[in-house]
């Protein structure tokens, strides 16, 4: 039975803040229900059937289609300096193609600059993302290096500014050694924090370069010979061994190779609390891709650790993703055009790392997976949404369509198709790895915080409008699985208390955190806009002067947050 909703002041009545959806099939990873969704400000607030709704609330007709948790991409790199190139999405472009494809939120990698310390670069990353981003986004911050200051400032994020995730880096010029690496995971497990690896054994990387180059091989195809499957492999063993000394829960980025996937398959079964990612890229495309005597089409190929020539390795990787031995897919997004990929025309080493996945990742996995029949729909949403909202510490606020969670849904239409191309996607970047593929799936609405962002297959991207979402330490699926149940949302119903209990989460990261003690630099404090993240208080999210883009300038004052409305506190809208 449906009660009737509170009755809402006429001032806080507008039609733009409540939405209902009707005859969808719901998806959750635990289930698929038939019933409607009424949300409100921002906020599921009801799910059943025969609902009472207000009056002029907009109504969309789902029938025949599916409404899936938005997805949630772990891996982004927008605006990214890396490799002497400075990675094209920025946090406009990429979150507005990332809505387009149906994600709902990111998690970028925040990395410092030499000499840049983590907290500055923190504030940096902050600055720069949060009056561009077209949906919510949360920050991992990446250790290039290991010192006291970063243990330091390590809890500082962790406590203070809701960063519960650490990425320790096994390759490249700033990689940890062994002895580093387990002293960074020791602190993410005093702090609750999630340790998460780019795992490749740098050092027989290094020597393989140098002989790869002797012998006169240049070309993109010198990349994954510098680059084999064993030493992925044996960095995950390692990576895996080191995290159970100091019993740390360990993330594993980019899982690229059969044989590293097994070596995680085996730690698993060992018991080691190791979670792994795959990339949409590697379900879709093999190594031989860099083999293309054209350099842009190879070149646009190459990211780290790389494609495998093993033809087999796609399906192996989504065969991996179905047994649940790895439980994500993100997109590891870091586009560079031709003209970026040219810095490495004579020497692969140069060629900067990084492919675009942020948009198509949703239709891609749906096309490799569930099209052709290895996953269903429900595993689907693990894969792309809930897990990661799990594993971050957003879960059931996001990752999750029941009462009381973030009004991020995609109302995806299974029987549509779309042909990917550089031509029409919402990257900036010139290439597309999936170019020509047609893909089963197709978020034909995606509803980023209860306001429609594409419609019909529309996009209408506002900029600014998506927000920081602090995630907090010790996450109870990594930490603590027992007290995962408890948390689970109503799929079904209108209780209010269940909706103040996930609203709770926001409530304590938001409004009734202590005031830290940290010192920002005066360039932080003082900016232009003035809307830089500042300790005291934080940025506000909801800062009444916050920026929509030129093109939406006309519904500006339909969507003001406020801090204290009147009628008291909403987490939407009015
Ligand atoms: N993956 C890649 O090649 N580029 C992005 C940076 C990283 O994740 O290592
Ligand atoms: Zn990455």
């Amino acid at each position: 039975m449906s009660t009737p909703v509170k009755k809402v002041p006429i001032h806080l009545q507008s039609s733009q803040n409540r939405l209902v959806i009707k005859h969808g099939k719901i998806v959750n990873e635990d289930g698929i229900s038939e019933d409607d969704v009424y949300i409100e400000d921002g906020i599921i607030k009801q799910i059943g059937k025969n609902l009472i709704i207000p009056g002029g609330t907009r109504t969309i007709d789902a029938r025949g289609k599916y409404l899936l948790p938005g997805g949630i991409d772990p891996h982004t790199h927008f605006e990214f300096e890396f490799m002497g190139a400075k990675s094209v999405d920025d946090f406009y472009q990429g979150t507005k193609a990332a809505v387009a494809g149906g994600t709902t939120m990111i998690i970028d990698f925040a990395f410092p600059k030499p000499g840049e310390s983590i907290l500055d670069c923190f504030y940096n990353y902050r600055q720069r993302a949060d009056d561009k981003v077209c949906c919510d986004y949360a920050l991992h911050m990446c250790l290039p290096h290991w010192s006291d200051q970063v243990k330091r400032e390590m809890e500082i994020l962790c406590k203070e500014h809701g960063v519960n995730s650490f990425k320790m880096f096994m390759a490249y010029s700033f990689m940890l050694n062994d002895s580093e690496l387990y002293s960074a995971f020791e602190q993410c497990q005093k702090l609750g924090a999630v340790a998460q690896v780019h795992a490749e054994n740098g050092s027989i990387i290094a020597k393989n370069v140098e002989k790869i180059l002797a012998k006169g091989i240049v070309g993109p195809e010198g990349h994954e010979l510098s680059r084999p499957e064993e030493v992925e492999a044996e960095a995950v063993n390692r990576a895996c061994v080191i995290a159970n000394q100091v019993d740390c829960p360990l993330y594993v980025v980019h899982v690229m190779s059969k044989l590293a996937a097994e070596t995680l398959a085996l730690a698993r079964s060992r018991g080691t609390h190791v979670y792994g990612e795959a990339l949409v890229a590697s379900l879709a495309k093999d190594g031989n891709h860099c083999k293309h005597q054209c350099f842009d089409y190879s070149a646009g190929h190459v990211l780290s650790p790389p494609l495998r020539s093993d033809p087999t390795t796609p399906l192996a990787l989504m065969n991996f993703l179905a047994q649940d031995v790895l439980q994500l897919v993100a997109s590891d997004n870091c586009t560079f055009n031709k003209a970026q990929k040219e810095l490495g025309k004579a020497n692969f080493t140069k060629i900067p790392n990084g492919v675009n996945g942020v948009e198509d990742r949703m239709s891609v996995l749906w096309e490799k997976g569930v099209h052709a029949g290895i996953i269903d729909p429900q595993r689907f949403v693990a894969l792309t949404s809930t897990n990661a909202a799990k594993i971050f510490n957003l879960y059931p606020r996001k990752g999750y369509i029941g009462v009381g969670s973030d009004a991020d849904i995609v109302i995806w239409n299974p029987n549509a198709t779309r042909t990917i191309s550089e031509k029409t996607h919402h990257h900036a970047v010139d290439f597309n790895i999936f170019e020509g593929m047609t893909c089963h799936g197709v978020p034909e609405f995606v509803i980023v915080n209860g306001r429609v962002i594409v419609d019909e297959g529309q996009i209408r991207a506002v900029q600014g409008f998506g927000k920081f979402i602090e995630t907090p330490v010790f996450p109870p699926f990594v930490y603590d699985p027992s007290k995962l149940e408890s948390l689970k949302p109503q799929r079904n119903g209108t209780d209010e208390q269940a909706i103040q209990n996930i609203r709770e989460i926001e409530k304590i990261q938001f409004e009734e955190k202590a005031i830290p003690s940290v010192t920002l630099p005066e360039s932080v404090v003082n900016t232009p806009s003035g809307k830089a993240p500042r300790p005291e208080g934080q940025r506000n999210i909801q800062d009444s002067t916050f920026s929509i883009s030129e093109e939406l300038d006309t519904e500006r004052k339909s969507c003001i947050r406020v801090r204290n409305p009147p009628g008291g506190k909403s987490s939407g809208f009015w």
